[in-house]
């Protein structure tokens, strides 16, 4: 067993030991009237056949009973091992959107609840209602795990199911949630409170900043950029760039026009394929595993491509339907976004009579219906009002703080300062410099530089003096 391996189980042995002895003692009695009988009316040297083939039924059925009484999960840096009885699933944690606690199953606890379930269950149990599957050898000390993708299992009775939340009950929610959040999942400690709908919804609109940088060391690398490189002809586009970024991180990305930006975040997005180089988010390869990296990224491309003859409401409904999200999960994550966004007063008017800024909204709306956790933003607030870009602003350090990595391409300098845990700076489509603010005004010319003047040097340098720090001068993580 691994040292990162956390094994949680559910062993509430008092309640199930009577049921367990109960059933043991009505199996061997029945049993033995079977086994009586045919005993009675088979030939003799067939006796001893049927007697030893009745004990050994009769200990596979102790066997499969008991066995359904053991649970046992377990979370490594890569999955959550489901193990009841002798079901097993294995959860990536790519999957997993994000988690709760639960302690009771009181009707009005929203997306777990479980009030309808009757009692207890010896195995998974799917419901159509909420799109879940529970795992519940008892109704309290329950943990939700929402998933960013459905995932699909055959269980007994249902059969193959499909399902995009994922109800436990555990010994010690508590410690399981904080593996998870030590893990990179977002985790929602507050018991009851109606998931993501409701956090995204009711979420403060003051501009609070992202985690701090130092607190992102440990987090998992969510997106790796290896040596990418894009030719047209004899001119490169994109020359070599690398760039690693964590979960939770926001890192802005500058550059003069014509740098490389868009041209980095389609290949990244897989909408490109680059002349060289590895792309990878989450360690999965954009172009060998192109469908699941396709449900863990969100992109807002510079120009919105949207439906003009859907409603915005509509639009976000069709994207939802492409990723494969349930219906119920759909409706209330696109009511959220459209409150969070403010976008509630034309929801129902159709596109094309939208302005820039409007389609922006939607676009982004529109990238986080499937809880993206690598979000590529374009020029995202170009076009748009103070008010606006403020709360897009606030929504993406929102997203971040609950461990969405976000890379921002932005000509706003401002935006970029405020918001962003480090810079990376590209120029003729190679980096020339990354890291935060501090690290850049140490690499240049001191203290009081402000970032205009770090670009301005920085990418003049490149195509004249040639003044400027290189990309392996300046420090980068
Ligand atoms: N399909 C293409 N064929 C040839 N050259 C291209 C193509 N697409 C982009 N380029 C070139 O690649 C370079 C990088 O373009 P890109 O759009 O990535 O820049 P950018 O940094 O996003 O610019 P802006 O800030 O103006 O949006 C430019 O010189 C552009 O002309």
């Amino acid at each position: 067993m691994g040292s990162s391996l956390r094994r949680f189980s559910y062993d509430k042995k008092a309640s199930s030991l009577r049921g367990l002895i109960l059933g043991l003692v009505a199996l061997l009695g029945v049993d033995a009237i079977v086994i009586a009988g045919l005993a009675l009316i088979v030939p003799g040297p067939w006796k001893m056949v049927v007697v030893g083939g009745g004990l050994a039924l009769s200990g596979w059925g102790y066997l499969l009973l008991t066995g359904v009484l053991r649970t046992h999960h377990t979370l490594d840096e890569g999955s959550l091992r489901l193990a009841y009885g002798r079901f097993r699933l294995v959860v990536p944690l790519g999957t997993i959107a994000g988690a709760r606690h639960q302690t009771s199953d009181a009707p009005g606890d929203g997306a777990t609840r479980v009030g309808r379930l009757s009692g207890p269950t010896l195995e998974p149990v799917y419901r159509p209602e909420d799109d879940a599957l529970y795992i519940l050898p008892d109704r309290h000390r329950l943990v939700a795990v929402d998933l960013s993708q459905t995932l699909r299992c055959r269980i007994p009775k249902q059969g193959p199911v499909e399902f995009t939340r994922i109800v436990l009950s555990l010994d010690e929610p508590e410690s399981f949630l904080a593996a998870l959040e030590g893990l990179g999942v977002p985790v929602e400690a507050a018991a009851g409170s109606g998931g993501r709908r409701r956090r995204l919804a009711g979420a403060p609109r003051s501009q609070a900043p992202v985690q701090a940088l130092d607190a992102l060391a440990g987090a998992p690398a969510a997106l790796e950029v290896h040596r990418l490189v894009k030719r047209y002809g004899d001119d490169a586009a994109v020359r070599g760039l690398s760039l690693v970024l964590r979960s939770g991180e926001v890192l802005a990305f500058l550059g003069s026009n014509g740098a490389g930006k868009t041209t980095t975040l389609r290949m990244i997005a897989g909408l490109l394929r680059p002349t060289s180089g590895r792309v990878r988010v989450l360690g999965r390869d954009v172009w060998d595993r192109g469908r699941e990296v396709r449900r863990l990224l969100g992109y807002v491309p510079d120009v919105p491509f949207l439906h003009e003859w859907l409603t915005a409401r509509e639009f976000l409904w069709l994207v939802a339907g492409l990723y494969g999200l349930p219906r119920t999960a759909a409706r209330q994550q696109a009511e959220a976004l459209l409150e969070r966004l403010s976008m509630e007063s034309y929801a129902d008017q159709l596109i094309r009579t939208f302005s820039l800024g409007m389609k922006r909204k939607t676009a982004l709306a529109a990238a986080l219906m499937h809880h993206p956790k690598v979000l590529l933003l374009d020029e995202v607030t170009n076009g748009l009002d103070p008010r606006a870009a403020r709360e897009v602003r606030d929504l993406v350090a929102q997203l971040a703080r609950e461990g969405t990595a976000v890379l921002l391409a932005t000509h706003h300098l401002d935006v970029a300062e405020g918001l962003a845990h480090r810079i990376a700076i590209i120029d003729g489509g190679s980096l020339c410099a990354m890291g935060s603010m501090d690290e850049l005004r140490q690499s240049g010319q001191g203290p009081d530089t402000s970032l205009e003047e770090i670009f301005l040097a920085l990418t003049t340098a490149r195509g004249g003096a040639g003044t400027g720090p290189r990309a392996e001068e300046v420090p980068s993580r």
